[in-house]
Parts: structure tokens; sequence; C-alpha cells
């Protein structure tokens, strides 16, 4: 593709994304790449490159935009990130060469824009800070009071990119081996600080063509994630329920800690999601563990009442913690979703409080960073139930010592290199 065509794609892709404002980014771009299979992996990192550097800086191009009166299209956030994040060697005039499969020509309009925009820089003293940090206005009181002093540098480091974290399967191999089989397909890794499985690859690579891969020896995790596996301290010969499993990422990790003896089930309410999980579970070489799909009404969770282990919510959640990777999540995050996701969160820890076994634990984790997702869910909890109370993990479990003190674990890109992960350790006392 020449540059002016990968702009048009730029363009295209950005514009899908609008008319899909609910829906993931990087679910519209997959869709996207699959039903044009001529655009080539070198051309889709180009495309995809200067779209998420708009998403990453939606609120910034859209603050510049109302201020020279501009409509905010996906040409106008293109044009106008050109001039405000412009990239050494890049003439944006010629890029709209309006050659075949290339972007249109600027109009007399677009080209008064770039000219009104050209030399400032992204960010403006006049700016407010919610524009500043990218986070919608309603939002930015909730994470002051989370982070107080170190707001900025923590925003700053949930903005920033994510690095590509492995977890190990020990069923199969162990670190030093993985990290000598990735090396040799010429993927160099480093051993993660506080996941004792974990492996951090620099840069984007293909680790998903690897042998390695390919063979189950490594599953692809954040490290956070990794630390609430080691969290949930499933142990062999143990009954263990991951409840909100999706396609089954914790699973995977617990039947690993589990050197798979026991029994692992696996819910979820969506079929989808569960179904994601029986290839993994395969190549992985998982053979302890079982899928059901939760329905209304169901009475599988009544007859196993009492009766598990450890039970680990991996709660449905804003999603705050992984802005790294999905930067547009922000944007599309409303005060409403996280009032109906607390609810949700109280009445799915309710049910599976009742599955855990006196002297067994509950596990409650999301992947945000905000107070009512987390510490409010869990003293709210701990308040309607008397049976229950913070549990310190054992120190065996695979937890760097001190990381849970109190029972509660809150990671975050700044302080830990992770993406943003809440989990409370819980035990039914009788
Ligand atoms: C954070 S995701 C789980 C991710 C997964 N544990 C992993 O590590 O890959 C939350 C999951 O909760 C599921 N969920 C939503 N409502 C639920 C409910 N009422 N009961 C059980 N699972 C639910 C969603 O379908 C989603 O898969």
């Amino acid at each position: 593709m020449t540059p002016s065509a990968r702009l048009a794609a730029a363009i295209d892709l950005l514009s899908e994304m609008e008319a899909a404002p609910r829906r993931p980014a990087d679910a519209v771009a997959n869709a996207f790449f699959r039903e044009r299979r001529y655009i080539g992996g070198g051309d889709r990192r180009a495309v995809s490159d200067r779209v998420w550097a708009v998403l990453r800086h939606w609120r910034h191009l859209g603050w510049w935009l109302e201020r020279v009166g501009a409509p905010a299209s996906p040409r106008a956030r293109l044009i106008a990130a050109m001039q405000v994040m412009p990239r050494p060697g890049e003439v944006p005039a010629a890029l709209f060469s309006g050659d075949r499969y290339g972007a249109a020509p600027l109009t007399a309009a677009e080209q008064d824009l770039a000219a009104r925009l050209r030399g400032q820089s992204l960010d403006s003293p006049e700016m407010p800070q919610a524009v500043r940090l990218e986070v919608p206005d309603w939002l930015l009181p909730r994470l002051a009071d989370m982070f107080g002093t170190t707001l900025e540098a923590e925003i700053a480091a949930l903005g920033g990119e994510a690095p590509l974290d492995l977890r190990v399967n020990l069923l199969k191999t162990t670190r030093r081996e993985a990290a000598r089989l990735l090396a040799e397909g010429g993927i160099d890794a480093e051993e993660t600080t506080l996941s004792p499985w974990g492996l951090r690859v620099p840069g984007r690579q293909p680790v998903t063509a690897t042998a390695a891969f390919k063979a189950g020896l490594v599953e692809i995790q954040d490290e956070g994630s990794q630390i609430v596996v080691a969290a949930a301290d499933a142990r062999p010969g143990m009954r263990v329920l991951d409840y909100c499993a999706g396609a089954a990422g914790k699973t995977l990790g617990m039947a690993m800690t589990m050197q798979n003896r026991g029994h692992i089930v696996a819910c979820d309410v969506s079929e989808p999601r569960l179904d994601g999980a029986v290839r993994r579970l395969r190549r992985a070489g998982v053979h302890n563990a079982e899928r059901h799909l939760l329905v209304p009404g169901d009475r599988w969770a009544r007859r196993r009442a009492g009766s598990f282990d450890r039970v680990l919510v991996d709660a449905p959640c804003t999603g705050t913690g992984t802005w790294r990777r999905n930067p547009d999540a922000r944007l599309r995050l409303s005060e409403r979703d996280l009032e109906e996701l607390t609810a949700k969160q109280g009445e799915i820890l309710s049910t599976a409080a009742t599955l855990v076994r006196p002297g067994g634990r509950l596990i409650y984790a999301t992947c945000s960073v905000l107070r009512e997702e987390n510490q409010d869910r869990i003293a709210t909890f701990l308040a309607a139930s008397p049976h229950y109370r913070l549990a310190r993990p054992a120190p065996d479990c695979g937890l760097p010592p001190d990381l849970a003190r109190d029972g509660m674990i809150a990671l975050s890109p700044l302080r830990h290199g992770t993406d943003g992960f809440f989990a409370a350790v819980l035990e039914r006392v009788d």
C-alpha cells in the first residue's frame, strides 16, 4: 500500500469505529481487516498505529478541533493529529494525494484547519485537566480520590503502551526452558518480577506464531492477571470454581497451580466465551477442568452450595485498569455503566459466596482501579457477610511477600508495571 492508501484505510477504520461507538475498537479493527485480507501485516500495523494514536489522544484532538471551530470527523481528527503530533519527515498535504486507493485531497476548509493547527503542540495550558488526562469529566474526581497526589502519573501510565506478558505453563515446561525456546524462535523475553511464572516480551513480537505458543508452553496473560491466579492459591486435589471464567484465562493458570489434580469448573453466562476456552484448555494440556454455562434459574449453583475450596470471582468491571490495551474504553465508559456494574458485582459476589465450603476461600478480582468496584464492594460484602473475613494468602502461593497486605492487592501500571488489577482474598470462617 502507498502511504496515502494507508491513510485512506485509517480514515475508513476510524469511520467504522465512530459508527459503532459501543463496540470495542479492537473488535471493529479485527472485523475491518478480516474483510480486507489484501491488507498485509506491515500495512495493517501502520494503519493501526495511526488509528490508535488518534484513539489515545481523542479528547486532545477534539479540544483542538473545537477550538478552531472544525467538526470532529475522522478526517479532521487525522489532520489535527498530523499537526499537533507531527511525524518526522511526513508531509501531510502530500499524504492526501487523491491517487487511486489514496486519501482524497484536502478541501479548502481542511487546508485552513491544518494551517490553523500548524505549530501547535498536543497539550495546551488552557486544556481542562480531564482533557489533558484523556478521561471522561465525570470520572476525574473518582480517579483523583483513588490516586491522590499521584493522579497524573498514574493516568499517564494507564495511557501508555502495554508490554506483552506471557505465563509459562508449568504443566509442560519451566520458565527457563520456555525462555530458551522463545529465544530460538527469535523472541527475547525477560522474567517478570512479580509473577513467578511470567515472561515479558518487549515491543510487539509475533508470539502466537512460535512453536512454544502453539505447543501450549506459554499463554498470553498480563502479569497482573497472573498475580490474581497466585492469590487464588488453588492447590492439587482441591475443588475449584472459576465463576466468571470467560475464555478461561485464569482457569488455565489455576489448573497449572493445581498440577492438573483435583477438579476445576469454569462457569460463565456467555456461551461464546466459554466456547473460546475449549481450544486453550486443550492446547495447555489441562484435563481436570469442566465448563458450565450459567443460565437464568440455574439450579447448578444451589446444588453445589458450600462445596468448593476456592471460588474465584473475576468480576465483569469497567476495565479501567486495562486502558493501556483499550484506550478507547475510557471514552465509552459512562456513569450509568459504573452503577450497573457495581450492582452486578455485588450480586455475583453474594451468589458465589454461597458456593465456598467452610474454611475455603473466595477471591474477588477486577481489572479496575476504581474504589467503587474494589475496596467498596468488599466493605459492603463483609458488612453483610459475618461468615467471611479478609485473609492473608499463604506465603508459598507465588505472591511476592507483602503484596497482599490486609488480604487485598491493588496493582497499577505506574507502581507495578502491570495492568491495573484488584484482588481480595476472603476466607469463609464457618
Ligand atoms: C473479567 S471477565 C472474565 C475474564 C476471565 N476470567 C479471564 O481471565 O480471561 C468477566 C466475565 O464475567 C462474565 N459474567 C458476566 N455476568 C456474569 C454472571 N452474572 N455470572 C457469571 N459470569 C458473569 C462475563 O461473561 C465475562 O466473561
